[in-house]
């Protein structure tokens, strides 16, 4: 009895044991298909997201007059950014910085891109967009910014930051194919993620 039980201890260890195995293969497996994004990750994704909906902003000011500053709604922008981090518990002062950087990298594009269609009129886009519409896209884009530095809040603090973010980036714009301009306009969106 004592031998039997103690057979089928070792028998079900032998099974917890293939079972861990095979829990650990498919662990695996699954990383290397489909990385979990660490909170840093997803803030580059988003920011690089952010990026390129200047495109559509910049497609819709071309030519009608509206300026590329408007600091009326970069008030809004930052103040929402704010309202949503304080409501999440964390310090809206470093959010309120980082969404500074993702306003002016919004601006590069759109210089860019605006120079580039001064240049070539052919490049012009042929559709304009509905700026209110972009704005509510971005609305919601920076409503997950405001999450995923929440959610990033170990890693900011972290003396690592800085290296995870700039893999962070390299990765983000690798996922996204940004090209040269979107990608120099990500660079300039995240100096301030990481805490000083
Ligand atoms: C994106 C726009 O252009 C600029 C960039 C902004 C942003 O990145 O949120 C906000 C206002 C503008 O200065 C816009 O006008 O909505």
């Amino acid at each position: 009895m004592l031998i039997n039980a103690k057979r089928s201890t070792a028998a079900a260890a032998g099974a917890a044991l293939l079972l861990t195995t095979a829990g650990i293969g498919i662990g695996a497996g699954t990383a290397v298909a489909a990385p979990r994004a660490t909170p840093l990750a997803t803030v580059a994704e988003l920011s690089a997201q952010r990026v390129e909906v200047a495109d559509q902003v910049a497609a819709a000011k071309y030519g009608t007059g509206s300026p590329i500053d408007d600091p009326a709604r970069e008030a809004i922008v930052i103040a929402d950014a704010e309202q949503q981090a304080t409501a999440l518990g964390i310090d809206p002062a470093p959010v309120a910085k980082i969404f500074r950087d993702q306003i002016e990298a919004n601006k590069v594009v759109q210089r860019a891109l605006y120079a580039e269609w001064d240049a070539d009129p052919s490049l012009i886009p042929t559709t304009k967009p509905s700026l209110a519409t972009i704005r509510v896209e971005l609305n919601t884009i920076g409503a997950e910014l405001v999450q995923a530095i929440a959610a990033a809040e170990t890693s900011i603090h972290a003396p690592s930051c800085e290296g995870q973010l700039t893999a962070a980036t390299v990765h983000a714009r690798h996922e996204q194919s940004l090209d040269a301009l979107h990608y120099a306009a990500l660079l300039r969106a995240l100096p301030s993620v990481c805490a000083d």
